[in-house]
């Protein structure tokens, strides 16, 4: 079994990139939402940007973001793809991916059969679907550490790329790739020691994890 790409999703100081760099992540996740304790600044993302530059992808989150909002951060943080963790729908998604030129990616809140049937209306609109955990009324959507069943996305045979993500950490991922053998996890909340306060040792050890599921 191929090994799954990391993301590590909320990428907000220095220390936290090259914590995800050495532990081999594949992406690293900015989160441009004020209301998150993982937010940054266009200003604040474009020097993490310059770092990540030919050593980890980059990836802008966006929560129903408008066009001049995306766009200051597509060109300050040099994104390589968006990551959509609002209600954005496949229309908006397919104008987006068109106007900025760079990989798109839908995260879908999944809590019954009928949320992961939903990524099929996707298909031609963004590069990959996200699976997520639903979070509850008034909180954020995203980044707080829940999961869901994972046997709703096990061996998940859709007509787009996919990944997982949703409460996973350095205990629990191993398990989640051999049940659904997802090509590519994301997590925030489970590589922090406090909200929004990324572990470096966190991050090994949930990359380690990762690459062991593989091993069996
Ligand atoms: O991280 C946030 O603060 C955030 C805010 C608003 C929307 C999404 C957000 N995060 C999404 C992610 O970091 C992940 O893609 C995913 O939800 C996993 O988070 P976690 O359960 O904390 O690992």
């Amino acid at each position: 079994m191929p090994t799954a790409a990391i993301k590590i999703c909320g990428i907000s100081t220095g220390d936290a990139l090259e914590a995800a760099i050495r532990a081999r992540a594949a992406h690293a996740g900015f989160v441009f939402f004020p209301k998150s304790p993982r937010n940054v600044t266009p200003g604040e993302a474009a020097a993490l940007a310059e770092r990540a530059q030919g050593r980890i992808g980059r990836v802008g989150l966006f929560v129903d973001a408008d066009d001049a909002a995306i766009s200051e951060a597509v060109a300050g943080a040099r994104l390589d793809a968006l990551q959509l963790h609002g209600s954005e729908s496949p229309e908006r998604a397919a104008q987006l991916r068109a106007r900025f030129g760079i990989a798109v990616w839908k995260a879908l809140s999944v809590a019954t059969a009928e949320d992961t049937a939903r990524a099929a209306s996707y298909a031609g609109a963004v590069d990959l679907v996200l699976f997520d955990a639903k979070t509850p009324k008034g909180t954020l959507p995203g980044g707080m550490g829940l999961s869901f069943d994972w046997n709703l996305v096990a061996n998940w045979k859709g007509p787009i790329a996919w990944g997982l993500a949703g409460g996973l950490t350095p205990d629990n991922v191993a398990e989640a790739i051999r049940l659904t053998r997802t090509p590519l996890v994301d997590t925030s909340s489970g590589v922090e020691s406090a909200p929004g306060v990324k572990d470096g040792g966190r991050i090994q050890a949930f990359a380690e994890a990762v690459r062991g599921a593989s091993d069996f």
